[in-house]
């Protein structure tokens, strides 16, 4: 809707209508003042001819009395005096505005004395005078005088007795005319000698011939003349008479204008009318426009009179008067016209807005609905198209619906089921019909009283949404399924629960998969055993069923011994066949409340809990050594494993429960080293040991930069020279606090650090530069052995910092050579393979250590570049009374020889084992029967004194009885 205000603009036609309309009134106007004009111009024309007509009879009977004056001399001779004062009073009294009857008598020169004598008769003194520029004087000598003789009335007039006129032009060219028509002439203005006050007047004079004179013509009039009577008038009195006579004086409308000649000479004025000069002066003082309001049209109309033979001119003109006066329709009609006009244009302009305005509203309106109109398409075209959305958004959720997994269910306010769509059927494996009005925990046995079914039911309760809400249900086929609905409550607009819809999917298969991942999230999956995380999870229970009951639970740590040589040397798939069988075996020597868990590699715990009717004894541990060393057929062949045990119970002083393992653990490691296949209960002394360990630990990280290891030398005899041949280096560890450690305290400990590679470098880099200096000393050409740890054999820069310690030393290869367990290569056979012959193309010899020690398998041998075999000390040490054990050596020795193989015994304590070694061709031997390892300078000292070994038993018995 329009609102806004037009700007005032006056519109074309609202200026036209006012142009037409103000020229209009302006012709209107104009020509009703015209009319005006005219019509005034008439009435004024009335009324001066009126003017001009009484003056012009006022003016013919002033003349006339004179004419009446002048018939008393024709008539009567002589008159007297007394004659023309009587005849005259009348007049004077009727006609007030003549000054004085006259008879101007003609005096000859000779008659002035006589004359004067009469006229002092009348008047004393009186003496023929005249009239001059300076005023009256006595008339100087003429032929003849035209004298004032009678004279009516004197009083007033008393100047001019006596006054002889001869002079005056204008009198005597008035008496010339008169005489010689012999009617009456009248002068022009005149300044009278009786008139004190300067006013105009004028005098008729009329012939007074002698009596009986001949007349005929101008001559004879002439010479009749006597004198002649004059009348003198004044003139603006006459016509002040005239007028009020006619009342036509009250008429300031017309103001009139009299001259005594023809022309209006102001110095001839004789009447003016009283507001002709105000008129004149207002006229003059007023501007322009004033004088156009108010003067108005003026008329002016000039007539000439005939006044005695005078010419007079009367001029008649109307009186200023406002134009508003004069044209009282005419400005009536313009201010009528321009009202009329102003509202016609205003009415016009109104129209014109207005309709403009319309107009405007129209277009407004027009764009307004085109705009609605626009925007009912828009929401239209917006509507069809949330249609369309909406349509293919049903028909998206159908088809989703269908091809998912969920299936798509709605509830009544009594949350039963009303609708299931999305094939729950198919999907869910239970049949929409089944569901159908049925609530859920109708359709879930026992629902209601699990606890999620009774935290579901108080949602729904509380009408709030749920989701994921999983339950285990059975299909239509009876079989287990596992369902996860979402659900979320509907309300109307009023807020009216209304019920549920949601989704439903089943989660069966995932279900199976959690289970399975939570199984094997806790159980081992080689064996199926429960693995570390369960085993704390039961260890727990354990040890809360222990405090309840009042009964011990035991926890025993099984380590399988040597399990990494079976699992290097016959293969991973070797390995998991002995770990499954263990596994197997010990889960069936138990009972089924007794846990077995895998907790690593070949670690196995079991954890024992006492029964009322049964007491726990070592019996149940040794029943499980038993059960694992029973020999495990691996392909065609069988495999002996044993295992060492270590048992903590709970609870026992000072064990808390979560230390269990722990100090199984120890106990274990103490089993283990006191020789395998056995079990060992643990004590706190144990724990000290373990302590102990992580001391040397910690001082073994700074033992290498305080330079506190030793190496001590062990000579290496040839059996068949007796000679020192080669000498084992062996590392001592000097602790300031612990004394002189023995390798067997932190070998182990720096191989689990893997602190063993810096100081295995150490080792040999000090062995070849000891050999080297004595190899300098002239001590002769020895081979030094170092022994190298798993660690250092697998260090990528093995080969380099082998082949840099030979050059830095200037040692020969060939004195050098390395000691290398079985272990070491059993992992990855092949690597192994490839390492030792890199290592082998340096130079160096490689011996294996500890040989015969539980790995039952030579047939690497023949692939290895092996060059000695150092045959295990406790071999060596039971040769003399063990059979087996002499035999097995006899056959390494023979077996070596074989394969070109040099065989060297260590641990030859006594001269029957060095005896038993020689005779069957053992190459060398190392053992405190020839020397126990010694510190540099002893060696030093022993090499010196060229130390050697008798060739014989009896010799070497002899040596020793000598010594
Ligand atoms: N009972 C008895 N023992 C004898 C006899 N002859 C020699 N032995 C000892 O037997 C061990 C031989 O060394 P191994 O078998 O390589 O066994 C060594 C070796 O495996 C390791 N070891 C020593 N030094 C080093 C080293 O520098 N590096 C590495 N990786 N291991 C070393 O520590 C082990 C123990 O070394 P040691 O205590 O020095 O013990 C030495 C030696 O003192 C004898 O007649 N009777």
């Amino acid at each position: 809707m329009l609102r806004r205000r037009l700007p005032f603009s006056l519109t074309v036609a609202a200026a036209l209508t006012l142009g037409a309309g103000l020229a209009a009134t302006v012709l209107l106007a104009v020509a009703v003042a015209r009319l005006e004009d005219d019509k005034l111009a008439l009435a004024f024309q009335q009324r001066a001819t009126v003017r001009v007509a009484a003056i012009r009879q006022g003016l013919e009977e002033a003349v006339e009395v004179l004419t009446v004056t002048n018939q008393l001399f024709a008539t009567v001779h002589p008159v007297t005096r007394r004659q023309f004062h009587d005849f005259t009073q009348p007049l004077l009294r009727r006609y007030p505005f003549i000054q004085a009857f006259n008879y101007h008598r003609v005096v000859g020169g000779d008659e002035r004395a006589a004359m004067e004598a009469e006229l002092q008769q009348v008047v004393p003194g009186t003496r023929i005078t005249e009239m001059g520029p300076q005023g009256r004087h006595l008339a100087p000598p003429r032929a003849q005088y035209s004298v004032v003789d009678y004279l009516e009335p004197m009083k007033g007039n008393e100047a001019a007795f006596g006054l002889s006129v001869g002079i005056n032009t204008q009198v005597m060219n008035a008496l010339e005319q008169a005489t010689v028509s012999g009617r009456a002439a009248a002068t022009g203005l005149l300044s009278l000698a009786q008139d004190q006050r300067p006013q105009g007047g004028f005098e008729v004079i009329m012939p007074v011939y002698r009596p009986g004179a001949a007349l005929g013509s101008a001559e004879q009039r002439r010479a009749a003349l006597i004198g002649d009577t004059a009348a003198i008038i004044r003139a603006r009195e006459l016509v002040e008479k005239i007028l009020r006579g006619s009342d036509l004086h009250l008429d300031h409308g017309v103001l009139l204008a009299v001259y005594a000649s023809a022309s209006a000479e102001p110095a001839q004025l004789v009447y003016a009318s009283a507001g002709l000069e105000a008129a004149a002066r207002q006229r003059a003082a007023l501007g322009p426009l004033r004088q156009w309001t108010t003067s108005g049209h003026r008329e002016r109309l000039g007539a000439a009179l005939d006044v005695a033979g005078q010419r007079w001119q009367v001029v008649v003109s109307s009186a200023p008067r406002p134009f508003l006066h004069n044209h009282p329709g005419s400005v009536s009609t313009l201010a009528g016209g321009f009202l009329f006009t102003l509202l016609i244009t205003a009415f016009v302009q109104t129209l014109v807005q207005r309709s403009r305005r319309v107009q405007l509203l129209v277009n407004e309106r027009t764009a307004d609905l085109k705009l609605s109109n626009q925007r009912l398409l828009d929401d239209v075209l917006a509507r069809r198209r949330t249609e369309a959305a909406l349509q293919e958004s049903e028909q998206r959720f159908r088809q989703l619906v269908t091809m998912s997994s969920d299936w798509y269910w709605e509830q009544d306010a009594d949350l039963r089921f009303v609708d299931i769509t999305g094939g729950v059927g198919e999907k869910g494996g239970a049949a929409a019909g089944r569901l159908i009005g049925r609530t859920r925990w109708e359709t879930v046995a026992g629902m209601q009283e699990t606890d999620w079914g009774k935290a579901h039911m108080a949602q729904l309760a509380a009408r709030a949404p749920f989701a994921d809400l999983e339950y285990e249900t059975v299909d239509d086929q009876g079989e287990a399924r596992w369902f996860s609905v979402n659900g979320e409550p509907v309300f109307d607009a009023d807020g009216v629960f209304r019920g549920y819809r949601g989704t439903g999917t089943d989660i069966t298969a995932r279900k199976h998969t959690e289970q399975r991942i939570h199984h094997i999230a806790q159980h081992d999956v080689l064996t199926g055993l429960p693995n570390r995380s369960l085993l704390q999870d039961r260890l727990g229970q354990a040890v809360a069923y222990s405090q309840r009951c009042a009964r011990p639970v035991w926890v025993l740590l099984i380590d399988l011994d040597r399990f990494k040589f079976v699992n290097d040397s016959m293969g991973h798939k070797a390995g998991d066949v002995v770990l499954m069988t263990v596994a197997a075996r010990l889960r069936a020597a138990l009972r089924e409340t007794d846990t077995v868990a895998r907790l690593s590699g070949d670690e196995f715990v079991v954890i024992l809990t006492e029964h009322a009717e049964e007491r726990l004894q070592a019996d149940v541990v040794q029943r499980l050594m038993d059960a694992v060393a029973q020999p495990v057929p691996l392909g065609t062949k069988e495999f002996f494993v044993t295992c060492s045990i270590g048992v903590a119970v709970y609870p026992t002083d000072n064990t808390p429960a979560d230390s269990l393992i722990e100090h199984a653990d120890i106990a274990m490691y103490r089993a283990k080293k006191l020789g395998r296949n056995n079990f060992q209960f643990y004590t706190p002394a144990m724990n000290d040991e373990a302590q102990e360990r992580v001391r040397i630990e910690s001082a073994l990280r700074s033992a290498l930069e305080r330079d506190e290891f030793v190496l001590h030398y062990q000579p290496q005899v040839n059996l068949a020279s007796g000679q020192v041949v080669g000498m084992e280096a062996l590392i001592r560890w000097q602790h300031p606090e612990l004394g002189v450690v023995a390798p067997d305290r932190f070998i182990s400990v720096a191989e689990e650090t893997g602190l063993i590679v810096p100081i295995g470098a150490w080792v040999m880099r000090t062995a070849c530069a000891q050999n080297k200096a004595w190899q300098d000393a002239g001590l002769g050409m020895l081979r030094v052995a170092v022994n190298l740890s798993a660690r250092q054999f697998g260090a990528t820069n093995l080969l380099a910092d082998i082949s840099d310690v030979l050059a830095q030393t200037g040692l020969a290869p060939s004195l050098l050579e390395i000691e290398l367990t079985e272990s070491l290569f059993m992992s990855d056979v092949t690597l192994a393979v490839e390492l030792l012959h890199s290592m082998k193309s340096l130079g160096v010899n490689l011996s294996i250590d500890d040989f015969g020690t539980g790995y039952s398998s030579l047939s690497y041998l023949s692939r290895f570049p092996i060059d000695v075999l150092k045959i295990d000390r406790s071999f060596v040490s039971d040769i003399t009374r063990d059979a087996n054990d002499a035999a097995i050596v006899a056959s390494i020795i023979a077996l070596a020889h074989n394969l070109k193989l040099s065989v060297i015994a260590e641990g030859v304590e006594t001269a029957e084992q060095l005896d038993y070694l020689r005779r069957h061709g053992c190459d060398e031997m190392q053992g405190y029967y020839f020397s126990r390892p010694l510190a540099a300078p002893a060696f030093e000292e022993l090499l010196r004194q060229r130390k050697s070994l008798p060739l014989s038993v009896t010799a070497a018995h002899a040596e020793r009885v000598e010594a």
